[in-house]
């Protein structure tokens, strides 16, 4: 099992934990939209570090993306393997040929 695969484990039985128990419970708990927004911040943060080529600062924010990916996801109940599906599905073709083929929205 990946560390991706552990994570998101984690994070689907934080699901049902007491909130003042997990900061991850506690954001779960504020519902979907505040998981999407966390998300959507730790990109930003992950930009800025690439835009100044902090490399360092780069793969920490890059571990904040995946994590918060995870739980938006998890709000969502979306699972991971549907999404590494998704990207095995990808694979052979080229980018261009897959945005393509991709249905609008
Ligand atoms: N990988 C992470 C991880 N990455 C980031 N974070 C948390 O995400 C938060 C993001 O930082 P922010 O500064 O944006 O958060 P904040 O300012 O406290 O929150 P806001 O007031 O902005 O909402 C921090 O509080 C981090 O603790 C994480 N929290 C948990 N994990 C993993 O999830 C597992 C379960 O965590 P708990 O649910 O906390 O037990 C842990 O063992 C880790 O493996």
């Amino acid at each position: 099992m990946s560390i991706l695969h552990d994570l998101a484990t984690t994070i689907e039985a934080r699901k049902s934990a007491d909130p003042e128990s997990s900061w991850t419970a506690k954001l779960l708990a504020k519902g979907p939209e505040k998981c999407a927004e966390k998300f959507g911040e730790e990109a930003v943060e992950a930009i800025i570090e690439a835009v100044k080529d902090n490399k360092v600062g780069l793969t920490t924010e890059a571990a904040d993306v995946l994590y918060h990916l995870l739980v938006m996801l998890a709000s969502r109940d979306v699972a991971l393997d549907d999404v590494l599906a998704e990207l095995e599905r990808r694979q052979g073709t080229s980018g261009i040929a897959e945005k393509a083929g991709r249905p609008k929205g």
